[in-house]
């Protein structure tokens, strides 16, 4: 990997870190509830299982966005620089709060391993390309967790997260869609 493709990535976090911090308040309610229509909108059988994430800061969505989802839903849990633990959304009541705002249940760990078993990984992403290249905050959490997967991944974005280029290392998974608020669900 050379220096140069992670300064690209680097100037193109903080760009695309600035534009989040811009939207508006209203703005976010509406993408939220547009998030939470699509997600419910899903097809995803009561017995499958949704590895995704309550969004944190500027991400899009709210902490009510994956209430549609009628299936078992995980949650990840950061532990070090290990791959992400994960653990079951039971509600509100069952989330603590952790590093990073970020809120994690409380309820058993499940293990690395547990990715391995759903049957659609729904991504936080600062940004996709229309190849399937992800951006992430940098921290390489999901870069050690998504080589586990075989089932469908999609991102997380705004519209104007979806770019024609984003710079690819060799340890970036590819994702198989992208779930926007404008669009919905687009496989590319
Ligand atoms: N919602 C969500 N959960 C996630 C991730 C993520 O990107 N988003 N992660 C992905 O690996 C892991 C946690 N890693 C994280 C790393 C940094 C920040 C962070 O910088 N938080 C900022 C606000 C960011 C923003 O506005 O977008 C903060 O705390 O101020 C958050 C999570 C697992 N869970
Ligand atoms: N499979 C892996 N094992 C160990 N380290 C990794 C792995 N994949 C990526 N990394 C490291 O993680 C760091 C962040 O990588 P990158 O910039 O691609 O993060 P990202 O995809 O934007 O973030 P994230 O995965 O946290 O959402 C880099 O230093 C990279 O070398």
């Amino acid at each position: 990997m050379t220096s140069d493709l992670r300064d690209r990535k680097a100037t193109l976090r903080s760009r695309l870190m600035a534009a989040r911090r811009a939207v508006s308040p209203e703005i976010r309610a509406v993408e939220a509830a547009a998030l939470a229509a699509h997600v419910a909108a899903l097809d995803v059988g009561a017995d499958d299982t949704v590895c995704a994430f309550l969004p944190v800061g500027s991400e899009p969505g709210d902490a009510t966005w994956l209430d549609g989802l009628r299936c078992r839903v995980l949650l990840p849990i950061v532990t070090g620089d290990s791959p992400l633990d994960w653990a079951v959304h039971t509600g509100p009541d069952g989330l603590v709060p952790a590093a990073f705002r970020l809120l994690e249940p409380s309820g058993p760990r499940l293990g690395a391993s547990a990715i391995a078993g759903a049957s659609l990984v729904l991504v936080p992403a600062l940004a996709v390309s229309v190849s399937g290249v992800r951006l992430g905050k940098g921290q390489g959490h999901y870069d050690r967790s998504l080589p586990l997967v075989k089932a469908p991944l999609v991102a997380v974005v705004r519209d104007s997260e979806v770019l024609a280029d984003v710079p690819a290392e060799p340890h970036d998974v590819r994702m198989n869609g992208v779930l926007t608020p404008s669009v919905g669900l687009r496989w590319l």
